[in-house]
């Protein structure tokens, strides 16, 4: 056999071997954790892998060197018809190796595109916010204004409703509705229930504390332009296209699009501070020396109006512990959220559970976003900030700052990489999902710039194994370690969703799961027609859809491999006798 006649030979029997799936998904599931390989054994295998190939199709780990000696002298020796000289069966076992490729590539633009195919379908179907064009609101006095219900440090919040609104759904449920549905529930913790959303006042708006930063609308933009990255188109401009708000568009920031689990400010404006209620007494101090003669406050403010959530993240966790579903839903939604922002350039940098506000949907789930954008980064470098002084803002709460935020030393051409530290913020929120204490909180927390991942706190046991494992994954100091919020909302989507998948994926072939992702469409696409498709779990479906791509699956799946293998390892190790 001559070399051409050993290598079209190989080749022709690696694309067989491919088709017949005695191959392939040996190189496709690993994944390199730790520097160890992972190895999914399956029982037609007779190479061990033991080199990478470079570039991007690196997962298949074929070694020529030890297929060429597997030729030699074992399984394929009656495939290829024996005694080859060494040399030929090198070129030979290449040959193999570039049918398998050749293959996989043909496998892979055929899933990518199948991906394609079923993103543009669900990104047809835009997210709407619920209020429809209206010309009103741009100003004060559009509004009535009620109660307040919520302080901060830069801002106070108070209800409000205004006849533009009257589109606006409330929250389905409040907590106090809840709490009565559910009294018999022995989860739910004792404990005050203050929350409620008023369907009478459907709006919140935030009244910004202006200090210092002048009455100008150019200058109570340049000051507080962070806050209107989630504003809508809308908010800012009224049907005419006039701008509504009176500064330079120059400081109006990158805005972001409208996504289920991501707060939309509908209106945007500046006004005269007006003396609401309780604001003599709560924060006499930021107010103007028209309304406190001691006050500091400019007389203009930046005023912001949303939907009026029933309550926080936090509150909501003060009175009641989801159930794993619930709560396993909740993570998801944070990063489906995370995951948006990224896409679009933005890290949030603040998120903790004050920072995240709750309702229901009509199945008593808790639907989440993310609000309250002041210290985000929306800049054109997009996630990257050069940190060249100690006077730049890395961003708010330091308890939930990831490591490599936290731990990022000032110097030039320094540069910090936000792309995984929201994703990073999430692991550590996961814990207070399931009913434990966040492990970053508190004088005897750990501390993010310090910890090491040994050192956490075991995660709940009675949450899925699939979600202990994501947010381990997600706390990891190594961002190349560390899977994105993207990869992360993957392995939780199959978890849920496509457990009869995960369970074949070690002998299936990556078209199995482009099988289940069709499945999932028409499914999804089906809930749609029906009254289920306003459910948190119909939107939730509909974002992976919109979302998929074959690299970050794939990820997702090596992750839920490699997990299902510790998992195994470890329940060997305690059934051992
Ligand atoms: N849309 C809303 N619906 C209901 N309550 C809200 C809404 N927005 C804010 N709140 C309440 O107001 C509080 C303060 O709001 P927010 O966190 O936006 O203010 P802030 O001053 O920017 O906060 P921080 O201190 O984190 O900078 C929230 O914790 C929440 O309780």
């Amino acid at each position: 056999m001559s070399v051409k006649h050993a290598l079209s030979r190989g080749l022709e029997l690696g694309r067989s071997l491919f088709q017949l799936g005695l191959f392939k998904p040996a190189g496709r599931v690993a994944a390199k954790f730790r520097g160890e390989r992972l190895r999914v054994s399956r029982p037609t295998r007779t190479v061990q892998p033991q080199t990478f190939l470079p570039g991007r199709y690196r997962f298949f780990r074929l070694s020529l060197s030890g297929l060429a000696a597997q030729l030699q002298s074992g399984a394929f020796r009656r495939v290829v018809g024996g005694g080859a000289p060494r040399n030929r069966a090198v070129f030979l076992a290449f040959g193999v190796g570039l049918g398998l490729i050749e293959q996989q590539l043909e496998e892979d633009r055929t899933s990518a595109a199948l991906c394609q195919e079923i993103q543009a379908v669900f990104r047809k179907k835009k997210f709407q916010t619920p209020l429809k064009p209206f010309t009103s609101g741009y100003k004060l006095e559009d509004y009535v204004i009620g109660k307040q219900i919520g302080k901060g440090c830069n801002a106070a919040v108070y209800e409000a409703a205004a006849p533009f609104a009257a589109t606006v759904e409330s929250g389905k449920c409040s907590l106090v509705e809840l709490n009565q549905k559910q009294t018999d529930d022995d989860n739910l913790k004792a404990g005050p229930l203050r929350f409620s959303a008023t369907p009478s006042f459907p709006l919140a708006m935030k009244m910004m504390w202006n200090i210092g930063a002048g009455s100008s609308s150019d200058a109570i933009l340049r000051s507080m332009s962070m806050e209107l990255v989630p504003a809508c188109s809308q908010a800012l401009t009224n049907e005419q296209g006039e701008i509504a708000l009176d500064g330079h568009f120059g400081t109006v920031p990158k805005r972001l699009t409208a996504h289920p689990n991501v707060i939309t400010v509908y209106r945007a404006f500046t006004a005269e501070v007006p003396l609401l209620p309780g604001a003599q007494e709560e924060y006499p101090d930021v107010l103007p020396a028209r309304l406190n003669p001691l006050g500091l406050g400019s007389n203009r403010t930046l005023f912001l109006v949303m939907k009026n959530y029933p309550c926080t993240l936090r509150q909501y966790l003060e009175v009641c512990v989801p159930n794993r579903m619930q709560a396993s839903l909740m993570l998801l939604q944070l990063l489906e959220g995370v995951d948006h922002l990224c896409k679009q350039g933005i890290a949030h940098r603040d998120i903790k559970s004050d920072n995240v506000l709750l309702e229901f949907d009509s199945t008593g789930c808790p639907r989440l976003v993310i609000t309250d954008f002041g210290c985000c980064l929306a800049e054109d470098l997009g996630l990257k900030l050069p940190f060249n002084s100690r006077w730049v803002s890395k961003g708010g709460n330091a308890c939930l700052m990831a490591p490599e935020v936290a731990t990022a030393v000032p110097g030039p051409g320094v540069m910090i990489d936000y792309s995984k530290a929201d994703a990073w913020a999430v692991g550590a929120i996961a814990y207070e999902l399931f009913g434990q204490p966040n492990p970053f909180y508190g004088s005897q927390g750990l501390e993010s710039r310090t910890y090491q991942e040994k050192q956490l706190p075991s995660f709940p046991a009675a949450a899925p194994e699939d979600v202990q494992l994501a947010v381990k994954l997600l706390l990891r100091r190594n961002t190349r370690k560390r899977p994105s919020a993207r990869v992360a909302a993957n392995m939780l989507h199959i978890s849920l969703w496509g457990k009869r998948v995960l369970a074949r994926l070690d002998q299936t072939r990556m078209d199995e799961l482009t099988d289940w992702l069709l499945c999932q469409s028409a499914v999804v696409l089906l809930k749609g027609r029906g009254s289920g498709g306003s459910s948190v779990e119909a939107e939730l479906q509909r974002c992976f859809l919109a979302n998929i791509d074959l690299e970050d699956l794939r990820a997702a799946v090596s992750f839920l491999m490699y997990g299902q293998q510790q998992w195994k390892s470890l329940l060997a190790h305690y059934t051992e006798p």
